[in-house]
């Protein structure tokens, strides 16, 4: 039954080749025998994977010190782990968490859309889209414990989890805050956040670039549940629990049929939506912005 509702996405072919090409140079995860329970373990450079409570649940702890950024490499290190947990029929949940002190991911990485060339630009949007695919469309219970500042597509990757927890902090800041480095969420983006707190606000989230702090976070419902910084991983193994108890089929299939048309927009125009980010991060006026904005957080720190 479970492989009657089992989501595909037609790109598989980015995730394989992406394998075959960086596999060698990334550590290519390695399944080990783990506990007893029959839970297994796998240890990538980037993306350290855990059994977590029960053996049907893993953690995936993302690790790209200093702060989590979506670089290529990380991104293809990241699929290969969550292709790996997607086949593995012992695991029907994930927790999403950081390694990372104080924040759970600062997005994409700038340095990939800065400076290089369009050809760089198209493999790395392809990159993008296919996480926000698979983990949007996944059939496991996705857990999002979010474990400090959870910026763009940091946020992004949260808002594909089936339930977000956020740490009571005040460097525990999410939301789509594209435009206050001058660039523009793509549509899957805004969709996606839509689909969690509705139009009008996400009209001005997105206008204002908001980074919301977890109470106003939590009341726009752009997070499920915000609990003090030590009990969020708990909480989200709680919170997987309850999603656990629910038949796996009835479960995919009703994601399915929530999801599917948001993920259909992307999937039916791929390689227009790759043309249009590489003719607008081309622009001169928006590498100014990004050169701008990269600075600003070198004096952030001088
Ligand atoms: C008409 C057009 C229609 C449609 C549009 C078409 C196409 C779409 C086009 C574009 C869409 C792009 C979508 C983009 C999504 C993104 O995710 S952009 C990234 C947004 N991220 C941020 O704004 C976060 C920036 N970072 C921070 O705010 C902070 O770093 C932090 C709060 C996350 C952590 O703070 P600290 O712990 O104090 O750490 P530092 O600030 O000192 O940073 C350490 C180190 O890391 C570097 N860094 C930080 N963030 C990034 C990043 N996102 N990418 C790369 N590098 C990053 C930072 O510069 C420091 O570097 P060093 O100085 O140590 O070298």
């Amino acid at each position: 039954m479970a492989l009657a509702v089992r989501m595909r996405v037609p790109c598989r072919a980015l995730l394989c080749a992406g394998a075959q090409l960086r596999g060698a140079a990334l550590g290519r995860p390695e399944w080990a025998a783990g506990g007893g329970d029959g839970a297994r373990r796998f240890a990538s450079l980037r993306v350290l994977v855990e059994p977590g409570a029960e053996g049907r649940v893993a953690v995936m702890k993302l690790k790209n010190p200093p702060v989590n950024s979506l670089s290529l490499d990380f991104l293809t290190e990241f699929l290969i782990s969550l292709e790996k947990l997607e086949n593995d029929k012992a695991f029907r949940g994930v927790v999403i968490t950081s390694d990372c002190p104080n924040v759970f991911s600062a997005g994409l990485d700038l340095r990939e859309m800065y400076g290089r060339n369009p050809g760089h630009y198209a493999e790395y949007w392809k990159a993008v889209q296919e996480l926000w695919l698979r983990l949007y469309l996944s059939n496991l219970v996705l857990v999002a414990a979010i474990n400090g500042s959870c910026p763009a597509g940091g946020c992004l990757m949260a808002l594909t989890s089936d339930v977000r927890i956020l740490s009571d902090s005040p460097k525990s800041v999410i939301g789509l805050n594209e435009t206050l480095l001058g660039i523009v969420a793509p549509f899957w983006f805004k969709d996606t956040l839509v689909n969690t707190i509705g139009h009008r606000a996400s009209e001005r989230a997105l206008q204002l670039g908001l980074l919301f702090p977890p109470a106003e976070a939590l009341q726009v419902g752009l997070v499920d549940h915000v609990v003090p910084e030590d009990q969020v991983q708990s909480m989200a193994l709680s919170v997987m629990a309850h999603w656990l108890a629910i038949p796996d089929h009835a479960r995919q299939l009703t994601k399915a049929m929530m999801r599917k048309a948001t993920a259909d927009r992307l999937i039916k125009q791929r390689e227009a939506d790759i043309q249009n980010f590489v003719s607008f991060i081309s622009r001169d006026s928006i590498q100014k912005s990004l050169q701008i904005y990269l600075e600003k957080l070198k004096q952030k720190k001088g």
